[in-house]
C-alpha cells in the first residue's frame, strides 16, 4: 500500500510534515536527514527538488535550492539517493517540484522513477489543475503517486470543492503569506476558521510561516497537520552535526 495513504488512514490529527531541499546543505545529506526525521517520528517528509526559478519560494528555500544545485543535486541523483534508502525509510515521502521539471523529464518516466524510488506522492504547485485531470491523472494512478494541491485564501469555494474531489493525498492549505519562509506565522484566521465549513473530505495540512511549537499547535487546531520548511532548513544550515541539529529542531516543535 502507498505509504502516504497508510499514514493518512491511520493518523488523522496532529500530523507533522517537514520539508527539506534535496542536496542541502551538502549533496549527500538528504538520505541522512530522511533517516533522522524518521527516527524523530516525523509523519510525512516533503523533499524539494531544487530548481533555478522557484517562483513560490521565499528567500530561505531559494537559497537552499541554489546551494543544492551548486552541490550537484539533480533529479537522477535524487532518485538514486532515494533508492539507496528505500528499504529503510517507511515514512511517506512526497516530492515537491515545479511542473516544468516533470515535463522536461517526461511525465511517465518521472512518475515511474518516483514509484521505484519509494515516493508516495507529488506537490507541483504550478501544475495547472485541469491539465492534471486531462493529461496526467491516469499516469499518477498507474505509478501509485498521490497528488497534493494547494489552496489559499484566494481560492474560490468552487475550486476548493474540485480540488477536494481530485486530491488523492492531502490538501495543502497555505496559511496566508505570499511566499514560503516567513519567520512568523501570519495566519489568516478567517480563512482557517472557514476550512471546517468548506466540507473538505480529504485530510488537510497547513503550511507557510510555521516555525514554533505554538504555531504547530495552532495549525493542529484548524487542520490535520502542520508543514514546516524554512525554519527546519535554517536549523540545519550551519551545522557540523546534521543528525543532532535535526533532533534539536524536532524537539523544539514537538
Ligand atoms: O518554508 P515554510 O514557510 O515553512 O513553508 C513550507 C514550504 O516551504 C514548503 O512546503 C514548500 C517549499 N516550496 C514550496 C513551493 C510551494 C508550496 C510549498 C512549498
Amino acid at each position: 500500500m502507498n505509504a502516504l495513504d497508510l499514514k493518512l488512514q491511520t493518523k488523522k490529527e496532529n500530523l507533522i510534515t517537514i520539508y527539506t531541499t534535496a542536496g542541502y546543505p551538502n549533496l549527500l545529506d538528504t538520505p541522512i536527514i530522511l533517516k533522522q526525521l524518521q527516527n524523530n517520528k516525523v509523519d510525512i517528509i516533503e523533499v524539494g527538488i531544487p530548481y533555478s526559478d522557484p517562483l513560490a519560494d521565499g528567500p530561505t528555500i531559494q537559497a537552499t535550492s541554489e546551494k543544492a544545485l551548486a552541490n550537484g543535486m539533480k533529479l537522477n541523483v535524487l532518485f538514486e539517493q532515494l533508492k539507496s534508502v528505500k528499504d529503510e525509510i517507511h515514512t511517506p515521502i512526497v516530492l515537491m517540484g515545479y511542473y516544468n521539471q516533470l515535463l522536461k523529464y517526461g511525465p511517465e518516466e518521472f512518475l515511474k522513477q518516483c514509484q521505484e524510488a519509494g515516493v508516495s506522492g507529488l506537490i507541483l504547485p504550478d501544475m495547472p489543475f485541469q491539465i492534471y485531470l486531462d493529461q496526467h491523472k491516469a499516469l499518477f494512478e498507474k505509478y501509485d503517486q498521490k497528488v497534493v494541491f494547494l489552496i489559499t485564501p484566494q481560492t474560490s469555494a468552487e475550486r476548493v470543492k474540485e480540488i477536494n474531489d481530485a486530491t488523492s493525498g492531502f490538501i495543502y492549505v497555505v496559511s496566508n503569506s505570499a511566499t514560503t519562509g516567513a519567520t512568523e506565522a501570519n495566519y489568516n484566521e478567517e480563512f482557517l476558521t472557514s476550512l471546517k465549513d468548506l466540507g473538505l473530505t480529504k485530510p488537510y495540512q497547513i503550511g507557510f510561516g510555521i516555525s514554533t511549537k505554538t504555531d504547530v499547535e495552532k495549525a493542529w487546531s484548524y487542520a490535520n497537520g502542520a508543514i514546516i520548511g524554512s525554519a527546519f532548513l535554517r536549523a540545519i544550515s550551519d551545522t557540523s552535526n546534521i543528525k543532532e541539529s535535526v533532533d534539536q529542531f524536532i524537539n523544539t516543535i514537538k
